[in-house]
């Protein structure tokens, strides 16, 4: 799957402007940004379900443009507001589903509902939030897709569903399917994709192994003691709880020993960032890595 230059505008209102992005066949792919960012744009637009205001992409190796029908055959989808058919049993939504693909999927329609704990002799509309998301789940899942797109999929599941909804992500990965997941989770990208991307304003301003982004020159040191914080100018992003203060440093070791060595320091550690830090950084920035 890729993008080039997408670009999708509202009228004037900016969606994404000149997106790149590559996903190869089999990954587990993350995909980050803030609200507004352009996430849900960007699915939208590869699926076929807006049309771009320039450039071009290919959905399992078909033309977004021309093959609009053919990917959403393909894809399992799950988007991020779902909505259903008012008055409708989940067995019967499913089913509906499952017809307008021309298949049946009543074993693994079943075996997931068991999974997810989601009764399907309820109706849709009286269910929860959460309990709606995993009808969406089910419906994306239940074909067996090769590619699977997931837009913020663990909105509303509980801790226990969501270790469930990601093990089952992980069997569909395993057997050979692509996962391309969009989340402002930043630990459940870490923990499960390998490669992710960052978007911010429409653009992707970071794009690699998961390990390469949260890799960074910068230490977060953490301390209890008397130092201020213009004692050390290169650092930044100071906070302070509990009486310890931490800050992001990107500077000189030697000189960072010799500033702790002048004040009276009583506890110290010097920790990478997790990936939490690193990504907000980007948003922050616009891409100098921190
Ligand atoms: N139908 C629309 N009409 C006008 N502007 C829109 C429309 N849909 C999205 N936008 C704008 O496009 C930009 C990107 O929105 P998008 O929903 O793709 O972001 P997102 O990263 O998915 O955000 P979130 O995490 O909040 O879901 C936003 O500024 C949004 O206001």
């Amino acid at each position: 799957m890729f993008a080039e230059n997408l670009t999708k505008y509202y009228g004037k209102a900016r969606g994404i402007d000149g997106l790149d992005l590559a996903v190869a066949p089999g990954e587990f792919f993350g995909f980050i940004g803030p609200n507004g960012a352009g996430k849900s744009t960007t699915i939208r637009t590869l699926l076929g379900l807006i049309s771009p205001t320039a450039g071009k992409g290919q959905v399992l190796g078909m033309d977004i443009i021309k093959n609009k029908k053919a990917i959403l055959e393909r894809v399992g989808y799950l988007p991020s507001d779902t909505a259903f058919y008012n008055g409708m049993k989940v067995r019967d939504m499913l089913k509906l589903s499952a017809d307008l693909r021309r298949k049946d999927c009543s074993a693994a329609s079943a075996e997931l509902c068991e999974r997810l704990q989601l009764d399907r002799d309820r109706k849709v509309e009286d269910l929860s939030f959460g309990n709606r998301k995993k009808v969406g789940i089910v419906c994306a899942l239940q074909h067996d897709p090769e590619l699977l797109i997931l837009d913020e999929p663990t909105g509303g599941l509980d801790p226990l569903m969501q270790h469930e909804f990601f093990s089952i992500l992980q069997e569909h990965n395993r057997k050979g399917a692509t996962v391309f997941l969009s989340s402002h989770i930043l630990s459940e990208i870490q923990r499960y994709c390998s490669r992710a991307a960052v978007i911010r304003e429409g653009k992707i301003i970071a794009c690699d192994s998961v390990e390469k982004l949260a890799k960074t020159g910068a230490r977060r040191v953490t301390l209890r003691g008397s130092l201020k914080p213009d004692a050390l100018p290169e650092a930044r992003d100071w906070k302070e709880a509990d009486g310890a203060v931490s800050f992001l440093y990107n500077g000189d070791m030697n000189q960072l020993v010799r500033t702790l060595a002048a004040a009276d320091i009583r506890e110290l550690t010097v920790a990478e960032p997790d990936l939490e830090e690193i990504v907000l950084h980007f948003y922050e920035k616009g891409g100098d890595q921190a």
